[in-house]
């Protein structure tokens, strides 16, 4: 399997969470939120994990202030960013994963650390990941520029920020747009920074037609004028933009239980009635009867908690998709990754050997 939407401050599992809050704790840090544990496990809490109904982009919205409220308050030091980076690698790995793209908003941290600084604490740990463990799992970084915090020139100085730390070497890649859809926003004056980005030879990822309130004519329009390479959740798309994307050899990043847990797919109606969408009305049917390139990501697979396993095994239940359409999965994400050739080939060599293993023909078909 291989991984290309996640978020880096919402992969972070519940245990650890509570471990960095203990540690702050002990050191007599003030953090302002009470213990992840009591927090996170009460039914009634409307904030993030364990909130099985988080309705993203209504009015009851509690997805995007999950992360303003809590997590960056316990995240919010470079020991605790490296440490959560460090956990958020080691599950990604433990679940199988054998190529990573993680993505993260540059943010300054309480201690006074600059956004930079903060970006370049993940990128230690990245470094040095790939460089012992992570040899099974290459991963890469996305740098993101948040829709609702971010104006013009934060934007571009994020653009710059990551083409400055790709030419220094470090495994920078791309350049995300994220944050809360229905924050108000000019997207135009954004495109400038993933202009830049692309003239620099970054990948270009964008959040696309996430609510139905984010989906008009004109942005769906905005957004693929600035030439992306994947559009990440993709679930409010009309047809023939869909056709448009297919026909650009775009690739869509699908989050099954995200898109459910968070309530963000259109309902279904049968026989006049509606019915609460399940992941059996997820668009990746579409996508994947397309045979065009796509992924499977769990966004944030700590507030989800649903793994990347948990997803492949959804996709294949519900998609009725064979073992030998899992490996057709995996090279159709690949296809789209941002990494350099010789990560893509390492992956497709990963393949090739499970496809020999399993005594299948080198290349796979459905
Ligand atoms: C439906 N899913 C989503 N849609 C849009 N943006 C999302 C998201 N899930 C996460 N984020 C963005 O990622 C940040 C947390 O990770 P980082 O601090 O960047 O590592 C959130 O603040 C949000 O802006």
């Amino acid at each position: 399997m291989l991984f290309l939407h996640a978020h880096l401050n919402g992969s972070i599992s519940a245990d650890t969470l509570q471990a960095i809050w203990d540690l702050r704790r002990a050191r007599g840090d003030e953090l302002g939120v009470a213990s992840p544990a009591s927090t996170l496990r009460d039914p009634t809490h409307a904030q993030g994990i364990g909130a099985w109904v988080l309705r993203l982009g209504r009015a009851d919205d509690s997805f995007f202030a999950h992360f303003g409220s809590f997590v960056y308050r316990i995240v919010n030091t470079p020991d605790a960013l490296a440490t959560a980076t460090r956990a958020v690698l080691l599950s990604f790995l433990s679940d199988g994963v054998a190529y990573l793209e993680l993505r993260t908003t540059p943010r300054a941290l309480g201690d006074g650390t600059s956004a930079e600084e903060a970006v370049r604490v993940v990128l230690r740990e990245i470094v040095a990941w790939n460089g012992s463990d992570g040899a099974s799992m290459p991963t890469r970084l996305i740098l993101s520029v948040d829709r609702a915090r971010h104006g013009a020139e934060q934007a571009l100085e994020i653009a710059e920020l990551a083409l400055r730390l790709r030419a220094e070497g470090l495994p920078v890649v791309g350049l995300d747009l994220c944050g809360d859809p229905a924050a108000a926003c000019d997207l135009r004056a954004l495109a400038p920074a993933f202009a830049r980005a692309r003239e620099g030879g970054l990948g270009v990822v964008l959040h696309f037609a996430e609510t139905p309130g984010s989906s008009s004519a004109e942005e769906l329009d905005e957004l693929l004028a600035w030439g992306p390479q994947r559009l990440g959740h993709a679930i409010h798309v009309p047809v023939p933009v869909r056709e448009r994307i297919l026909a650009a050899g775009v690739a869509p990043e699908l989050c099954l239980s995200c898109n459910v847990l968070a309530g963000m797919l259109p309902p279904v109606v049968v026989d006049g009635a509606e019915r609460a969408p399940g992941i059996v009305d997820h668009h990746f049917g579409w996508w994947w009867a397309r045979g065009g390139p796509l992924s499977l990501g769990t966004d944030d697979v700590g507030v989800f908690q649903a793994t990347s396993t948990d997803e492949h095994v959804h996709a294949a239940t519900h998609f009725a998709l064979s073992r030998r359409d899992m490996v057709e999965l995996s090279r159709r994400a690949i296809a789209s990754a941002l990494g350099s050739d010789d990560d893509k080939q390492r992956v497709l060599g990963l393949l090739d050997a499970f496809c020999r293993d399993e005594g299948w023909a080198r290349r796979t078909s459905r």
